[in-house]
């Protein structure tokens, strides 16, 4: 038996020494990690800390400058032999890495198919191996689909199902909640856990605290780079947590000003009429004053995300309208809505949100070229000090404003995307989960930002999920299978709201299952 211990103590991963540059960036000093086999290790830290960069180094994708990284016990694989990285670790990314136009099979066995000589696939046997390789790992998913037709949570299980299948018994998982709802979130919880009994080990990347301490054992912290702390979940309050995270005394945030109560004349911003699109939503109205934030909360199948979109002109309403500071916005067209004064911050920056190659600065201003030189011309300079601004008002990490947005940390990049709404001074914002991949202190500083908006005259629609992107809002209105459900006044009870968002807001109202969300990582007034 002794040898059953010496074996089991030896970590799953360990990295140590590690140092990573990027340029004239450091991304990683010295850092370490190790975690034990079946055991669930978070990393956490602030946008720009390094957790990606380290993923990027324990997945095989990037090297080290400097530093050992060892596999039970074992030296990392060569670089370029990626089945044997595989049979390591995997990673599943908040942004899928499994291609959308083939099926679940052939991403399953994608570059393996051949493993058996020249001989050619066998697409009756891929299909049949993928569905017991499915079945094996519980993953209820047709085989035959589109990667592209899945929901984010049956592509997350797709992805683990794989790795799994390739050996390996250590997962990463990135910011893997950023896009589920409340239920996909427990069911993806209740996944691990079944995983982890079976001895599969997690490192788990999120800036929800809460999941942090619902789901990991152990957690460890990098600032700025570094290594901060290692410790036992369970030793760790909050407010030391994010101590650790910041750098600074988590000292409460002095109180808010409490929002002044709306003027009767105060004008209407937004005007939403019996708007209907598709299958997603039907029947939605609403409206929002100057001087007003209103929330529209909803889980994923709650159409509340497409309501948004198609205010923004992403989406052709079958029917309603939308008028913008009182003139109706035509249907289906972003220029028009963007010239109507609708802001407008998309759910995926990967694909609404931002120019890659492109700078910060570029990115920052790509909707107000009108505002920066005369026909159409861009002045540089003028772009340059706006966009500078823009860094500076929104804390986003990064060199300069010339830098490409490709070089930003996740979180900065929704900074800039955020940023680039707030550039068009819009009469109405409409932020989707505008806080998504972003730390603690910067979603303070975001939700501050989107109020004074409202301050200033104007008004925001806040599309989100989420508990803390809602508490600042002036009122709440829910949405549950494409249709409107009750409005809240501030002052509402999680529960209320959770239990709304899943269309239970009947005399039942208290009684809405636990939400994974309800911490309260930002504090408002
Ligand atoms: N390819 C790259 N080129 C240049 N700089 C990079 C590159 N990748 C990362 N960086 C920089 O390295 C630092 C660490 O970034 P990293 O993505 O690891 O942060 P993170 O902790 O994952 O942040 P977030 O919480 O926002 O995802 C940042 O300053 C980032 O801008």
């Amino acid at each position: 038996m002794p040898d059953t211990v010496t074996a089991a103590a030896v970590p799953v991963v360990e990295a140590a020494g590690i140092s990573k540059r990027f340029g004239a960036t450091v991304a990683l000093s010295d850092a370490r990690i190790a975690v034990a086999p079946g055991e669930s290790h978070a990393l956490v830290g602030r946008n720009g800390a390094g957790k990606s960069t380290l993923v990027s180094l324990l997945t095989g994708i990037q090297r080290p400058d400097t530093g050992t990284l060892r596999f039970s016990g074992e030296p990392a694989p060569a670089y370029g032999d990626t089945d044997a990285w595989r049979a390591k670790v995997a990673c599943v990314y908040q942004k899928s890495m499994v291609v959308g136009e083939l099926t679940v099979a052939e991403n399953l066995f994608l570059h393996r198919q051949s493993t058996s000589g020249l001989r050619p696939i066998r697409w009756r046997e891929l299909r049949r191996r993928a569905a017991d390789l499915l079945a094996e790992y519980s993953v209820d998913v047709d085989p035959t689909r589109k990667v592209r037709e899945l929901t984010v949570e049956q592509r997350q299980f797709v992805e683990i199902a794989r790795a799994l299948s390739f050996g390996a018994r250590f997962i990463v998982l990135d910011e893997p909640t950023a896009r589920l709802d409340a239920r996909g979130i427990e069911r993806l919880f209740t996944r691990l856990r079944d995983l982890q009994r079976q001895g599969v080990a997690f490192l788990f990347i999120s800036h929800h605290l809460q999941e942090v301490y619902e789901l990991c054992a152990s957690v460890t912290v990098y600032r700025d780079a570094r290594h901060v702390l290692t410790a036992p979940v369970a030793a760790l309050g909050h407010d030391d947590l994010v101590e650790a995270m910041t750098g600074e005394s988590a000292a409460r945030p002095a109180p808010g000003r409490k929002t002044r109560p709306l003027p009767a004349d105060a004008p209407e911003v937004l005007r939403v009429s019996g708007l209907a699109y598709g299958d997603h939503f039907s029947g939605v109205s609403l409206s929002v004053r100057s001087g007003e934030v209103v929330g529209l909360a909803g889980a994923a199948a709650s159409g509340c995300v497409q309501v948004g979109e198609t205010v923004a002109g992403l989406h052709r309403a079958a029917a309603g309208s939308v008028e913008v500071a009182g003139r109706r916005v035509r249907n289906g067209d972003v220029p028009a809505a963007l010239a109507a004064g609708v802001g407008f911050v998309p759910e995926d920056r990967h694909l609404q949100g931002l120019v890659h190659h492109r700078s910060v600065a570029e990115n920052a201003t790509l909707t107000v070229n009108d505002q920066l030189g005369p026909y159409g011309t861009v002045l540089p300079s003028r772009t340059r000090a706006f966009a500078r601004r823009m860094i500076a008002e929104l804390d986003v990490k990064t060199p300069d404003a010339s830098t490409p947005v490709s070089a930003l940390s996740g979180g900065n990049q929704q900074k800039v995307v955020v940023a680039r709404a707030l550039a068009t001074d819009p009469h109405v914002l409409i932020a989707i989960r505008p806080t998504n991949g972003v730390d603690v202190k910067s979603k303070e500083f975001l939700l501050r930002r989107i109020r004074q908006i409202a301050e200033e005259g104007r008004g925001a629609v806040v599309v989100s999920d989420e508990l803390d992107d809602l508490r600042g809002c002036d009122r709440v209105l829910t949405m549950f299978h494409g249709r409107m459900g009750p409005e809240f006044r501030r002052g509402w009870s999680d529960e209320q709201l959770v239990a709304a968002m899943e269309g239970m807001s009947g005399p039942d109202a208290g009684s809405g299952h636990s939400h994974h969300r309800k911490e309260s990582d930002v504090r408002h007034d």
